[in-house]
């Protein structure tokens, strides 16, 4: 398998994250959004004087899988249609059919200046035993790139961002084939560490983040489920 220049970074922080997956968040996060199946965790954490609080957030959702869910969050040509927060979006560089390099403009969110995010994004499934489903993950980190130079007044975002995703088939019937939509569930966790990159008040930002993660996941998750409702599954 062709190794690209950042294959060894990539290979780092997806281990990373698959490290941190079922960390206990009972210990330094806390519980500040619940809705249905989703958990909103975050930590409060300041680094001189901005606030980068880690987010955690864990939801289960019917009908769809693993796959699709990170399918859906990694490829190009459905970004604008789930990203409510986002100006634009461009592909910079493929670096195989798995990792490609976005570059993207936030919409501002007063009072911040705008916020433009550059970073690579990496799909990969994780076989587990034979007889579960694999894990499925998406991994977006910000990198500096030639072809995104860093353009005052705006700011650049630092975004290490993590979907991780498990497909649950409940009673599954003998012959695999015969697997329905409302048999298979996906449980997913998603982590962000997310620097924006110059000062926002603090308040403020939390208010943001308290309010836009859980309305991203929920809107997300809505659209997969839509895109998906009559079409084969894809595991
Ligand atoms: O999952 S991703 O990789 C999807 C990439 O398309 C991702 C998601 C979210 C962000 C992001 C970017 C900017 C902000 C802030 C910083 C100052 C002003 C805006 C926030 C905080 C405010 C929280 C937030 C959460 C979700 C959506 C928008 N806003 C989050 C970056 C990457």
């Amino acid at each position: 398998k062709g190794q690209h220049r950042l294959a060894n970074e990539i290979e780092h922080i997806v281990q990373e994250h698959l490290k941190y997956v079922h960390e206990d968040v009972n210990h330094g996060w806390d519980l500040i959004h619940q809705d249905g199946e989703m958990k909103v965790y975050r930590r409060e954490v300041e680094e001189n004087g901005i606030v980068i609080d880690p987010m955690k957030m864990f939801h289960t959702i019917k009908g769809v899988t693993g796959h699709e869910m990170c399918r859906y969050f990694y490829e190009y040509q459905y970004r604008m249609e789930w990203e409510t927060t986002l100006d634009s979006t461009k592909i910079i560089e493929v670096l195989d059919p798995d990792t490609v390099i976005f570059h993207q403009m936030h919409k501002r969110v007063w009072p911040s200046a705008q916020r433009d995010n550059c970073f690579w994004s990496h799909i990969r499934c994780i076989a587990k035993s034979e007889e579960d489903q694999p894990i499925w993950l998406v991994v977006n980190h910000t990198i500096p790139h030639p072809l995104a130079p860093i353009k005052p007044p705006q700011v650049r975002l630092v975004a290490n961002v993590a979907l991780i995703c498990e497909t649950v088939i409940n009673e599954p019937p003998l012959n695999p084939k015969d697997i329905k939509r409302e048999n298979i569930q996906c449980r997913l966790t998603y982590v962000a560490f997310v620097n924006p990159g110059g000062w926002v008040p603090g308040a403020a930002l939390r208010s943001v983040a308290k309010r836009e993660y859980p309305r991203f996941l929920k809107h997300f998750s809505n659209y997969v489920i839509e895109q998906t409702r009559d079409k084969p599954i894809l595991f």
